[in-house]
């Protein structure tokens, strides 16, 4: 008789032991599942100057794998739109007079001279809702944006090299800074639009806070649709000549300030002379998008349309990050600010990054840095390209290259030489094609390692496009995922 000896070994639920090995093993299979599901998640930073159109790729992205837009966003983007608009215009009247464009507003006897008068006299803060817009962040850029008094500051911010500039006008400046009220409205845009009243205030009486406590009640009272300003004490005095010395309150409407945008913006050489002189100051990209739409931005609660949102401007401050499941693939896209104050905080997301797609704005060959108005914003590219492509965060994390805002550099090439700005510039004026690679090629050979960098044109307020454009990279990254985790 077959003798088979048989261990079998009685469980015992009790066992301390068995019941730590059994915690342990679903601890280590869900590590093993975190780890599997950390190799198989794409992360895509997206980097670049300011302004050059990196949440403008991050939107496309939102419309295309998250649904569209919320309607928070759609709100807060009609707030900063219609803010921007009235302060566009006005940088544009200012402007003219400081390059000495005749303007006809400025024309006494033209229909557009009073139009001037509202808009320069309207506080766009006193039209929107400052919360919607975006609190603290909004008002912050704002104040920045809008206040010339605060161009040394961002300079010396990004430079930190407070001593190469002339110190005494800093402290002058800080001076007046301190002398001032801390109130947003405070601009310098709006302290032209004082001087421009200066005549007016010689001709009223001592009234004048009287008439301010009036106009901020009455704004309390009509909501955001309707401003009261003074009226223009010279034009009363014409009108009545009894009561030239008691200035007067009008109600103004976003529907007038609106069609004060308008006519001026259709009707006065000399604002189209300055927007075409745009490059020589600070003016927002999608300035003209907003004046050929203002009055549909006037209407009351307003909402915005996706391609208002993604023609509008917020500054990214800090880094956000969105996920999108796209195919079976989980990509998290992080967008980073990109004016030199922001780009200290870039390290903190240089780690574990699948690739980074550099977005360039082509069209900016002829403009200078909000940051810093000495500096071309096409070298500023080049040297952050070159820093960034060759860091050693990044040695074998793939490039890809976006050259942005195709659309005004076809439009832009035709009117300003780019030899001004590149002097070993050989193609001809308007030769679109040869500027592209002209800048392209500039771009590639800054590569100092063997991987490949990929390129692609591009104008991402455009969804037909980005459509392809984005299809294209998301696909090409996945493959180089998968190369890199050893699957294909
Ligand atoms: N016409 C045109 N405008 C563009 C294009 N790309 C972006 N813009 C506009 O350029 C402005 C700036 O775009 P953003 O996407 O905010 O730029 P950003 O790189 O995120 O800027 P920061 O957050 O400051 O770093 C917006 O008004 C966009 O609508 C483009 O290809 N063509
Ligand atoms: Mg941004």
């Amino acid at each position: 008789m077959g003798c088979s000896a048989s261990t079998q070994i009685i469980e015992d639920e009790n066992d301390p032991f068995l019941q730590n090995q059994r915690v342990n093993d679903v601890i280590e299979q869900s590590l093993q599942m975190e780890k599997q599901r950390d190799k198989n998640e794409i992360k895509l930073l997206l980097l670049g100057a300011g302004e050059s159109g990196k949440s403008t790729v991050l939107k496309q992205l939102k419309l295309l794998h998250q649904g569209g837009f919320t309607n928070q966003e759609r709100l807060q983007y009609s707030q900063v739109i219609w803010a921007d608009a009235i302060q566009s215009m006005k940088i544009l009247i200012i402007q003219a007079r400081k390059l000495g464009i005749p303007l006809n507003c400025d024309d006494s006897k033209s229909e557009l001279f009073q139009l001037k008068r509202i808009l320069m006299r309207v506080k766009a803060l006193d039209f929107i809702d400052a919360g919607t817009a975006g609190g603290s962040d909004f008002l912050n850029d704002y104040v920045l944006k809008y206040s010339e008094r605060y161009e040394m500051k961002r300079r010396v911010q990004s430079t930190g090299q407070a001593k190469a500039f002339d110190e005494e006008g800093i402290e002058q400046r800080r001076k007046q800074m301190s002398n001032s009220s801390s109130n947003p409205n405070d601009l310098d845009i709006e302290e032209e639009e004082e001087e421009e009243l200066t005549e007016d205030n010689a001709n009223v009486d001592g009234n004048n806070n009287l008439d301010f406590q009036e106009i901020s009640k009455n704004l309390n009272e009509s909501g955001n649709d309707t401003m009261f300003i003074k009226k223009d004490s010279k034009h009363v005095q014409q009108q009545n000549q009894k009561s030239t010395r008691v200035p007067s309150v009008t109600r103004i409407t976003k529907k007038q300030i609106a069609h004060a945008i308008k006519e001026l913006w259709t009707k006065d050489k000399g604002i189209k002379q300055c927007f075409a002189r745009a490059n020589e100051f600070q003016l927002e990209g999608s300035a003209a998008y907003y004046f050929d739409n203002i009055e549909k931005f006037a209407q009351s609660n307003y909402v915005c349309s996706d391609e208002d949102i993604l023609k509008g401007r917020i500054k990214t401050t800090g880094i956000t990050e969105t996920e999108f499941h796209i195919g079976s693939s989980k990509f998290k896209v992080l967008d980073a600010g990109g004016q030199r104050s922001e780009r200290k905080k870039w390290i903190h997301s240089f780690q574990g990054i699948t690739a980074v797609l550099f977005v360039l704005a082509m069209s900016e060959y002829d403009q200078m840095l909000f940051e810093d108005e000495r500096v071309n914003r096409m070298h500023e590219s080049i040297m952050l390209f070159d820093t960034l492509l060759n860091s050693k965060w990044f040695r074998d994390t793939p490039f890809i290259l976006f050259l942005n805002k195709i659309d005004i550099f076809d439009e832009k090439v035709k009117k300003m030489p780019i030899r001004k700005y590149f002097p070993d510039y050989q193609g001809r004026v308007g030769d679109s094609e040869a500027g592209i690679k002209y800048f392209e090629k500039i771009f590639l050979s800054l590569n100092r390692s063997n991987k490949p960098i990929y390129v692609k044109r591009t104008c991402a307020t455009d969804p037909q496009t980005m459509k392809f454009v984005l299809s294209a990279v998301t696909d090409l990254i996945i493959q180089q995922n998968l190369k890199k985790s050893g699957i294909i």
